[in-house]
């Protein structure tokens, strides 16, 4: 088992190794550039430990990846999930240097994790172990060092405990120090759906360049947590047809439709939207290469490679989760003619809305939903055009080539200015 993880998680940081070197040789970078963008400034390493109720101490081991900030102070999410490794924290912490540059935030990238099975502890003994896992990096953190926000099993309330335990450590109250916050406590209304939205909305985008819109496109969803269902949610209010979704027990598929209300209802009461009413149960497995115009993996990473590449059926995918796709099924892909909608383009609602909520913090908290959901949307509507004018020069390249490739550049050029490379 142990083995098997490892395996999978190395290859999250191989496979964006891999699509890191194919646009260093675009851009014609040299090998010491490589080396210097692909390497961590810092990565920390730390003993997380819990107290059960029978008074039994159980120990996890964290990380935080501090990729590069040659942009500005290391942003990116925390995810709590068995699978984790120090490889995988420091290959998404990577992605988020390359995202935000797209979006041109003013962040680097950064990313955390902790190795534990989050459905294994009580609510209680996950506050603990996130008030524990930012005692022991609390120096490292900071709105201006390293601003961290909920990613695969961390949420709202997961916010709330590290900002709380940041504050008693640090003794500074800083709340853009953490994003993804509750409304509560300094978050903005979009947070929750941050993410979902800017999925849709670049799916929308895309849809309209490759299908000819998104009404009536039908859509096959893997993943309905927080960022899958609120993509399906967004998705339905536009008209396009959900006719499937999973979780990690399987899924569902209806090719008259699945309604998001009653997926929500049958997720929140049976704990699975498997037990959803109608269609046919599917594996993972099968959802991904059934029948659909429009494939959105939005749970995690490298689901899509080189042995089900060819037997994907979507006329379009969209890379909700991080790095579903691997280097060898983007070839396959382009191959095919399928675009692939990168998931630094794709998936940047989420960290835009953390931006606005930094900013709010920052200015005093003065953002509207409404004004929140406007510059969410004229940011991901430049950096799609941005990289589809970019993919039209290229003219032989995809769509990640065209995204990274200007992500990249705008990172070098940072980091030249500054002496850095
Ligand atoms: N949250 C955010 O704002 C952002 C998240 N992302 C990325 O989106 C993806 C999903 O994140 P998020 O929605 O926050 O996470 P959640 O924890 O809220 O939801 C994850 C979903 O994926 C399912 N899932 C987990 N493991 C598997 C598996 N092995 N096979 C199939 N389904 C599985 C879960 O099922 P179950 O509930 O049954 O465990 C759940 O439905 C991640 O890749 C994350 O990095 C990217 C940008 C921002
Ligand atoms: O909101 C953020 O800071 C980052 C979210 C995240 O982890 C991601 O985009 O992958």
């Amino acid at each position: 088992m142990q083995e098997v993880q490892q395996v999978l998680t190395a290859s999250l940081y191989t496979q964006q190794m891999k699509k890191l070197s194919r646009i260093g040789e675009l851009l014609g970078l040299s090998n010491e550039e490589l080396e210097s963008l692909s390497t961590p400034e810092r990565v920390i390493q730390v003993k997380v430990q819990v107290v059960g109720p029978d008074g039994k101490v159980k120990t996890y081991i964290g990380w935080r990846s501090q990729h590069n900030s040659a942009l500005g102070p290391y942003k990116g999410g925390v995810r709590y999930h068995p699978n984790v490794t120090q490889d995988e924290v420091i290959a998404l912490s990577m992605m988020m240097t390359w995202k935000n540059s797209l979006l041109q935030l003013p962040y680097g990238g950064g990313k955390g994790g902790i190795r534990v099975d989050p459905s294994k502890l009580t609510r209680a003994e996950l506050e603990q172990l996130s008030r524990n896992y930012v005692e022991k990096l609390h120096k490292y953190l900071g709105s201006e060092v390293d601003i961290p926000a909920p990613d695969l099993n961390t949420n709202s309330q997961t916010m709330a405990w590290f900002l709380d335990e940041y504050t008693k450590l640090s003794g500074k109250i800083d709340f853009a120090a953490f994003t993804g916050k509750p409304y509560e406590v300094g978050g903005i209304q979009t947070r929750n759906y941050s993410t979902g939205l800017g999925v849709s909305a670049v799916a929308r985008m895309a849809a309209k360049k490759f299908l000819g819109g998104i009404e009536g496109k039908t859509v096959i969803i893997q993943g309905f947590g927080n960022v899958g269902s609120f993509t399906a949610k967004f998705l339905q209010e536009m008209g396009a047809i959900v006719i499937g979704v999973s979780d990690v027990k399987g899924g569902v598929i209806d090719p008259k439709g699945i309604d998001y209300e009653r997926a929500m209802a049958v997720e929140r009461e049976k704990g699975t939207v498997t037990e959803y009413p109608t269609g046919r149960k599917v594996t993972n497995e099968q959802l991904l290469v059934s029948e659909c115009d429009i494939l959105i993996p939005a749970a995690i990473e490298n689901v899509i490679h080189k042995g089900n590449a060819n037997q994907v059926k979507a006329k379009l995918i969209v890379e909700a989760a991080n790095g579903p796709l691997t280097a060898d099924a983007d070839i396959v892909m382009k191959a095919r003619g399928i675009p692939v909608v990168p998931d630094i383009l794709a998936n940047s609602g989420g960290v835009v809305g953390s931006y606005v909520e930094w900013a709010n913090n920052k200015m005093g908290g003065i953002v509207e939903e409404e004004e929140a959901k406007k510059l969410i949307m004229s940011r991901l509507e430049k950096a799609f055009e941005e990289t589809y004018k970019m993919y039209e020069k290229l003219s032989d390249q995809d769509l990640r080539t065209a995204s990274m490739s200007i992500a990249v550049q705008r990172v070098v050029n940072a980091m030249r200015m500054r002496g850095l490379i």
